[in-house]
């Protein structure tokens, strides 16, 4: 069953086109990635998606819902979790305390509970910081648990923001290119947790990214946009084989 539907979206920034009419679904369960030159308007799917912008026309649903109904907030709520670009995290705050943020969507409890710390709340508490201890066993954070995020090196940092989106307990995830700045060893250990965030949590992902060898690793189907459009899509394998992406990729006369 398709989780995301896209159907017809359009989006233009003034004269430019960055989304163009653009249909895709992506099925339960699947690792779906998007790829395309710098431009090619991917990270603006993302904020369609995440309701950071509105399109001109086109839909937009999500396990049956339609999306455009939504605010940004309203969108995690359903259980789409994203990662970003550029990290965002509270960099004076512990890796701990990140991940707690991400369960705000499951807290219950109401103020006036909290403020007398009432056994609910406590009880609440305990099942969150359970929910986040296994995230940091899951991404092997125990070493850097009570570190602030400010004094990590890069690649850490960018895994607290994958179990910062974990930690809300999404059944779509949406990755803002996980590989960007890592080492090779880091986007293996990547890799791994992809195809187990997949395996072992039942999460659907959808990414994008430009790492060409990790997309093929993990990825059930590829998307290739450029200006917008969809130029290929299909099995890693199809999709780089496809002469329009070649060409998109090296230029003209690279068929
Ligand atoms: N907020 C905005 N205002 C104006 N133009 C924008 C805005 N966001 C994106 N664009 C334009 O829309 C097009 C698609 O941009 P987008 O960032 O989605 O591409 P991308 O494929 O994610 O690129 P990259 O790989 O460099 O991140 C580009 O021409 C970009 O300049």
């Amino acid at each position: 069953m398709s989780l995301l539907k896209i159907k017809d979206a359009t989006l233009k920034f003034g004269g430019v086109v960055a989304v163009d009419d653009l249909s895709l679904s992506v099925e339960e369960g699947e690792i779906y990635a998007i790829v395309g030159p710098n431009g090619a308007g991917k990270s603006t799917v993302f904020n369609l998606i995440s309701r950071f912008y509105q399109p001109f026309s086109g839909s937009i649903s999500f396990d049956g819902q339609n999306l455009l109904d939504r605010s940004a907030d309203q969108v995690a709520d359903l259980g789409i979790a994203r990662t970003f670009q550029n990290i965002e995290l509270f960099d004076h705050a512990t890796v701990l305390q990140n991940l707690l943020v991400g369960r705000h969507r499951h807290r219950k409890t109401s103020m006036v509970e909290e403020l007398f710390f009432a056994p609910r709340v406590r009880r609440e508490e305990l099942a969150h910081r359970e929910a986040v201890e296994e995230i940091i066993d899951f991404l092997d954070l125990q070493p850097y648990r009570d570190k602030m995020i400010a004094g990590l090196p890069y690649g850490v940092r960018k895994v607290v923001e994958l179990g910062r989106a974990l930690a809300s307990g999404p059944s779509l995830l949406l990755l803002d290119e996980p590989a960007s700045g890592l080492s090779v060893e880091e986007t293996q250990d990547m890799r791994w947790w992809i195809d187990d965030i997949r395996k072992q949590m039942g999460i659907t992902v959808l990414m994008v990214e430009h790492d060409m060898g990790l997309v093929s690793s993990v990825s059930d189907r590829v998307l290739a946009l450029a200006d917008g459009a969809k130029l290929a899509e299909g099995t890693p394998a199809q999709v780089q084989a496809d002469p329009a992406v070649i060409e998109a990729y090296l230029g003209a006369g690279a068929v």
